[in-house]
């Protein structure tokens, strides 16, 4: 049986007197550094000029330069890109980090594949929340946590995982529950997850579905409502109940459809190519070629990003939550980074 970790098994003390410095205020970083503060803990934030670090002291943080944020911090937790961690790292972090402090990341990429490697005499964990930075936020507010997962990489100190766990509990993790593992199996699994199923996998299919009705000649904002719009709430009711719960929701119809023809779509070719996933996660083949892109410039990204922001289903959907004025009220239109 798993073993998680809940409030009552971390002391926010841990974080008493120590102040942490929150390198990054994008997805996760404003989300934990807010709830780390809202949990009283000392919070900096360590960042280059520019938008971040504007929005940054527009929600009241001490912003400095990485370099000088971290010779204050005695917990640094890299929220950076994490294309762009190991040189900053190298550069603004390493020659800072003071004997006996702490070095945190939220998603294990740099130190599974070798691109950190810090000194011994700190500690190294991981403290990774199980989903997207404004839900990490937005859940604390609420009064309830995303779930997280600890891992402990170098126990300088003799007490990273109470440590750990009190940054958990700071951004409300351990109200969810906080499960053990290694920086390997959340980085393979982590990079699986958003390949194969919740980014990759789901957008594939979604745009298949849409593409499927609209060749066929039906109204482009149709195909949409039902290929994405409802995704959501069919999601919702997984989220709440698992599977069994979804199915009990939609009609006796819907649900002979979902095993009569589920299994067509994605089928056995479809678990073979997950599994060619999951190979290229655990042998760093993925790894190496995102360091690769990233090193040209990003070409492929930028190219692809283009390609998929242009998709008619994008413009369809942007048409269409336009015209909801429920939903306008909700939701701004994706930050154009
Ligand atoms: N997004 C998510 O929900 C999740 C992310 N993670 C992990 O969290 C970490 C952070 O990811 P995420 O929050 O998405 O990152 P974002 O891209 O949302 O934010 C990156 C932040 O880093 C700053 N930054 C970028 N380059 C530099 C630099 N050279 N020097 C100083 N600051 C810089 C950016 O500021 P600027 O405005 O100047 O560009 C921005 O504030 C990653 O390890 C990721 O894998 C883990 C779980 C979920
Ligand atoms: C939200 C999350 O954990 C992801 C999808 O893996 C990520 O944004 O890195």
């Amino acid at each position: 049986m798993v073993k998680m970790y809940y409030d009552q098994d971390a002391q926010l003390d841990v974080l008493k007197g120590k102040t942490v410095a929150v390198i990054g205020y994008g997805s996760q970083g404003h989300a934990q550094a807010q709830n780390l503060r809202d949990s009283g803990v000392h919070v900096i934030i360590g960042l280059r000029p520019g938008r971040s670090w504007e929005q940054a002291e527009q929600d009241g943080f001490e912003v400095f330069e990485v370099d000088e944020a971290v010779r204050r911090a005695d917990v640094v937790q890299l929220l950076l890109p994490d294309e762009v961690q190991a040189k900053v790292y190298q550069e603004q972090v390493a020659p800072h980090l003071k004997s006996g402090s702490a070095l945190f990341f939220s998603h294990g990429f740099n130190i599974h594949f070798g691109q950190i490697q810090p000194a011994s005499d700190v500690d190294v964990v991981l403290i990774a929340p199980k989903g997207p930075g404004h839900l990490v936020r937005r859940v604390y507010v609420e009064g309830f946590g995303v779930p997280a997962l600890i891992a402990v990489h170098q126990n300088a100190s003799g007490q990273a995982k109470e440590l750990g766990l009190a940054y958990a509990k700071g951004i409300g993790a351990t109200r969810a529950g906080v499960i053990e593992t290694t920086f390997k199996e959340e980085t393979e699994t982590d990079l699986f997850g958003e390949q194969a199923v919740l980014c990759g996998g789901v957008s594939e299919l979604v745009k298949a579905g849409f593409e499927t009705l609209v060749e066929a000649g039906y109204q482009p904002e149709i195909a949409y409502f039902e290929c994405l719009h409802e995704l959501k709430l069919i999601v919702d009711l997984m989220y709440e109940g698992g599977l069994a719960n979804m199915r009990y929701s939609v009609s006796d119809t819907a649900e002979y459809g979902d095993y009569s023809s589920g299994k067509r779509v994605v089928g056995e070719a479809s678990r073979q190519a997950m599994k060619e996933v999951l190979k290229e996660i655990q042998d760093g083949t993925f790894a190496r070629n995102w360091i690769d892109e990233n090193r040209q410039g990003r070409p492929n990204f930028q190219r692809l990003r283009e390609e998929e922001r242009n998709h008619q289903l994008e413009r369809v959907g942007a048409e269409l939550r336009r015209m909801m004025a429920w939903l306008d009220g909700k939701k701004k239109e994706p930050v154009q980074s």
